[in-house]
């Protein structure tokens, strides 16, 4: 692995905790809001960071960073790290904005929010009644059936719904628990401005103990598993894209039944930028809807189509005002629910079954080769670039 992607692995594996998980296991004291926490109180946390069941996210890893630093060495009083450093810049950035911040404050607030971690992650209690248990899908989606349609909705607005690692995991557990319920159809849409802004890239920067190699393989059987059940759905499958969509939230329409877009909606697969490469099945069935010419402005040099071209492209079915989009979208929606769910279910095998085979094997060959891209210095500098911000499409 060369330069620069080694070192973003091991400065981000060396992680935003750091010396936080070096302290042994003890357990966890709960304090009265008038009491300060103690030194031991304090340690407990630290360890009890470790037994954390879920990966918190990088926001709150370095919120815990900031209030260790400001409780065990106090204000920040270190020279800033350069621009291009942009990990230790995102740590000083977030100590430093603690101020005078007091250390027994600090560690009270340490205290706190890991007890408020260790809560939420803790397991339902075995007496808890099944409808109390988590389920499967996180706040990220949200799935509802109502009137035939089984709605899968991305709902992550503050970061353009993004996909996670674990919203990948979910909407392939959507997918599945709706291709055998009762509703006619099923729909993909997101909440807020945005449909979906592709891959979360920060979902490159959770290392696993087996470093980017690991991390790429692991991702391009998750990628595999995902595209296939959008091959092998077998109802009625409509996308109702409510804004602007990039990367795989893109790629995939080709394998929907129906695109419905807002005329505020864009569509963009920007993977040369980002040093990837196309996936979705994009590289076959793009050119077989728009020709291959086409297809290649956007999948080799990163074209945004608007919702008009999208559709003259006959990738997207139909585009609405943004005024009237949902009111129109749905109302139709709701009349082809109540077609009969068989005859459906039977024309869309008749459509798709002589192509799956082909799906199938161009998604295992995309898979693999993104998972050489995704190790490449290519890739690795364009991500980089986006987590330090000097980067945008
Ligand atoms: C395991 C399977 C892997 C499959 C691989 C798929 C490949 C792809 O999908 S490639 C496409 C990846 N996506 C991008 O490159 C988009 C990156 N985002 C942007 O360029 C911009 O955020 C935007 C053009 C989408 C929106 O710009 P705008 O100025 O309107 O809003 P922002 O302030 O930038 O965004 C708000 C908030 O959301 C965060 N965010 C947005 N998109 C992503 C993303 N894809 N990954 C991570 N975070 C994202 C953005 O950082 C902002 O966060 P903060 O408010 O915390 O700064």
């Amino acid at each position: 692995m060369a330069g620069l992607a080694g070192r973003f692995a091991r400065r981000w594996c060396s992680g935003l905790l750091g010396s936080p998980l070096q302290v042994p296991a003890l357990g966890l004291h709960v304090l009265g809001p008038a009491m300060l926490a103690s030194q031991k109180d304090f340690n407990n946390a630290v360890s009890q960071v470790k037994l954390l069941k879920e990966d918190p996210g990088n926001e709150v890893k370095l919120k815990l960073y900031a209030l260790y630093k400001q409780a065990t060495e106090g204000p920040c009083n270190v020279p800033k790290p350069g621009m291009l450093d942009f990990i230790n810049k995102t740590k000083w950035d977030a100590w430093n904005a603690l101020g005078s911040l007091s250390k027994e404050a600090a560690r009270q607030n340490y205290v706190d929010l890991v007890s408020r971690l260790s809560a939420s992650s803790e397991s339902p209690s075995p007496e808890a009644p099944a409808a109390d248990r988590k389920q499967p899908e996180s706040d990220s989606l949200v799935v509802t059936s109502e009137d035939g349609i089984t709605t899968i909705r991305l709902n992550r607005p503050a970061k353009k719904n993004a996909l996670t690692t674990q919203m990948y995991h979910d909407i392939i557990a959507a997918l599945q628990a709706a291709s055998k319920d009762e509703s006619a159809i099923t729909v993909l849409t997101g909440s807020g401005d945005y449909y979906c802004s592709g891959n979360d890239l920060t979902n490159f920067t959770h290392l696993p103990a087996g470093g980017l190699e690991e991390m790429a393989r692991s991702a391009a059987a998750l990628l595999r598993d995902f595209v296939n059940c959008f091959i092998d759905f077998p109802k009625p499958l409509v996308a109702v894209v409510n804004g602007p969509a990039v990367g795989i939230s893109v790629t995939i329409l080709g394998l929907f039944d129906v695109v419905y877009a807002t005329d505020r909606a864009s569509f963009h697969t920007p993977f040369s930028h980002l040093g990837q490469s196309p996936e979705g099945c994009s590289s076959y069935t793009f050119p077989k809807i728009m020709g291959s010419s086409k297809a290649a402005e956007m999948l080799l040099f990163g074209k945004k189509l608007t919702a008009q071209e999208a559709c003259a492209q006959g990738l997207v079915t139909e585009v609405f005002p943004d005024g009237t989009f949902q009111k129109e979208v749905w109302a139709r929606l709701k009349a082809y629910s109540k077609l009969p769910p068989n005859a459906m279910r039977i024309s869309k095998q008749i459509i798709r079954n002589r192509e799956k085979e082909k799906l199938h094997a161009v998604n295992a060959e995309e898979s693999s080769v993104l998972r050489e891209r995704w190790q490449s210095d290519e890739c690795m500098n364009a991500i980089a670039s986006f987590l330090s911000r000097k980067a945008k499409l």
